[in-house]
């Protein structure tokens, strides 16, 4: 059998403060094809960011292996970008700084200054951000960080683009029109994604798969629903869509009946 592109394996994590141990995660185990577009929704607190940042070197597993492209994950690197849910741009940079910045920490060895200044603008157009090359943070609105922060990700040129919940801190008009681009873009670029979420309707309508945690404490992965939709997607369409429909209730079933919090 082919082995996956991503494969997180017996996973578990325990966090230890003095003689307190909590044991947050417990046998993990997902593999996540090259391409993919994998959601992980469960109730607040279950360890949804704490997986993710296994798979970002961030946190140290306690049992188990992250496995990307063949190497096992064991710190922080630049084949993992992380986008979080509030935006984590240098404040004195403006947009186009905060992502030379990446850009030529990544690419300061392998492309001419020329080609990383084309590509950092190539990734802010990705996201619709060349209007505001010059602003810094401050001056921009919370959904324009959240791109700029994404294409800061993209330009990085990941293996696996990792979501916490992007788009949590922005209102719902805003938040359409960045899963809006994030589809497009995935659509283009065909990255392999894993976001954590706590919106179900944003799981179905982006992702292949969705995977449901079991609640805390050592949770574990409960479910693993094929979302099944083709693509493109097309959020209004889609809410009459009956495989969009099946896709929801079997989400809200699963975290609101089976895993009441
Ligand atoms: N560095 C840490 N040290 C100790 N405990 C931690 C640490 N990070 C997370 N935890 C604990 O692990 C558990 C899972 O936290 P995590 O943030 O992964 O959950 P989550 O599912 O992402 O939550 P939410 O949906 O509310 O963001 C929580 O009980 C949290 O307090």
């Amino acid at each position: 059998m082919a082995k996956a592109y991503l494969s997180i394996e017996g996973v578990g994590v325990t966090f230890a403060k003095g003689a307190a141990r909590s044991e947050v995660l417990t046998g993990v185990d997902l593999k996540v094809d090259k391409g993919e577009f994998v959601s992980i929704i469960g109730h607040s607190g279950c360890g949804k960011s704490t997986l993710l940042n296994v798979v970002a070197g961030l946190v140290p597993v306690t049992t188990g292996a992250v496995i990307l492209d063949k190497q096992e994950v064991n710190a922080p690197g630049p084949d993992r970008a992380v986008v979080f849910q509030n935006h984590s741009l240098l404040p004195w940079l403006s947009v186009r700084e905060n992502v030379s910045l990446a850009v030529d920490k990544v690419f300061g060895r392998t492309k001419t200054a020329a080609e990383r200044r084309d590509w950092t603008l190539h990734n802010l157009e990705l996201v619709k951000m060349t209007h505001a090359l010059d602003k810094r943070p401050s001056e921009i609105s919370g959904g324009m960080k959240q791109r700029v922060g994404i294409a800061r990700a993209l330009a990085m040129e990941p293996k696996v683009l990792l979501l916490d919940e992007p788009f949590g801190a922005l209102d719902a008009l805003t938040r359409a029109h960045l899963q809006d681009s994030v589809m497009e873009i995935h659509a283009t670029l065909k990255n392999t994604v894993l976001m954590v979420t706590h919106d179900v309707d944003e799981a179905a309508l982006l992702s292949d798969r969705i995977v449901m945690m079991t609640n805390g404490p050592r949770a574990a992965i409960g479910q693993v629903l094929d979302v099944g939709l083709q693509r493109p997607r097309d959020r209004l369409a889609v809410a009459e869509n009956p495989t969009y429909i099946h896709a929801r209730a079997a989400v809200i079933e699963f975290l609101y009946a089976r895993r009441a919090a």
